[in-house]
């Protein structure tokens, strides 16, 4: 049997997407992650937690771009950031990176190469993010929920299978929202493990599961109905509620 020196091994079909183990950071001189250990699987899974508990962190170091003290965070059986899982993962982060002097289709088309993702992918993107209307307008003049949309565009070029969505819903109205969560589940539909991240806990109910993080430790895992089940609370807000109280001495 030959192995091509190329294309390392793929994990078998029952492991995790990614995992982080033992994963230390620390930033500005504090310890944001102080170990953490973390399986992310196919579906929807929501990344709740207050702000500053460490969520863009984990998914920093998800994507290869946080410097991890210790620990190691493997993603489709491949270190994190490391050439094999390249074009593999798709990020949308709170400050987009897009070129504002472009308009929105161009700064698709532009990724869309880069990523040798072929032109129709441009269309099938903008429609994922209900943009196509705006596809002529240059980006320095979209509204900052608009930016954000063109910013989830780029990350769903190529079909990732990973896709790690840093608060995508911000500052979107209800409709808007209601309609993105629909597109997450059909992506993860589609194959795709999709990691969303909010603070905005009406939003934890429609995933597939939660984790809830507070001071860079997953405090609870599971789905809204069993987190509301095990604290006998009527929301998931209750319930992390719960959760916190009943970890405190
Ligand atoms: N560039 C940085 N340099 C130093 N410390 C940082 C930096 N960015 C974040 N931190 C610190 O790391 C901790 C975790 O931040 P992180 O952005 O991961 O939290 P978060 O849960 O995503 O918050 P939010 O919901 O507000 O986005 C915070 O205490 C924050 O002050």
């Amino acid at each position: 049997m030959s192995t091509s020196r190329s294309r390392p091994p793929e994990p078998p079909a029952d492991a995790p997407v990614a995992e982080l183990a033992g994963v230390v950071v620390r930033r500005g001189g504090r310890t944001v992650l102080p170990g953490l250990d973390v399986r992310i699987g196919h579906g929807v899974t929501g990344l709740l937690g207050p702000s500053g508990c460490g969520k863009t962190t984990l998914m920093r170091a998800l994507v290869g771009s946080q410097v991890v003290t210790s620990g190691s965070v493997t993603v489709l059986g491949h270190p994190a950031g490391s050439a094999p899982v390249r074009g593999r993962v798709g990020y949308a982060t709170q400050a987009a990176g897009v070129y504002d002097d472009l308009t929105v289709a161009q700064n698709l088309a532009f990724f869309a190469r880069v990523l040798r993702a072929g032109g129709a992918e441009v269309d099938r993107v903008l429609e994922v993010v209900d943009l196509h209307e705006q596809r002529g307008q240059v980006v320095g003049r979209l509204s900052g929920g608009q930016r954000g949309r063109v910013g989830l565009a780029l990350a769903l070029l190529g079909r990732p299978e990973l896709l790690v969505l840093d608060e995508p819903t911000v500052g979107l109205d209800p409709v808007l929202r209601a309609r993105l969560w629909t597109r997450f589940h059909e992506l993860a539909a589609d194959g795709a493990a999709v990691l969303v991240s909010s603070h905005v806990m009406d939003e934890a109910e429609r995933c597939d599961r939660l984790l809830l993080m507070r001071e860079g430790r997953v405090v609870a895992d599971g789905t809204p109905a069993g987190l509301r089940e095990r604290t006998g609370a009527a929301s998931v807000e209750d319930a992390f509620v719960a959760l916190v109280r009943g970890e405190q001495p």
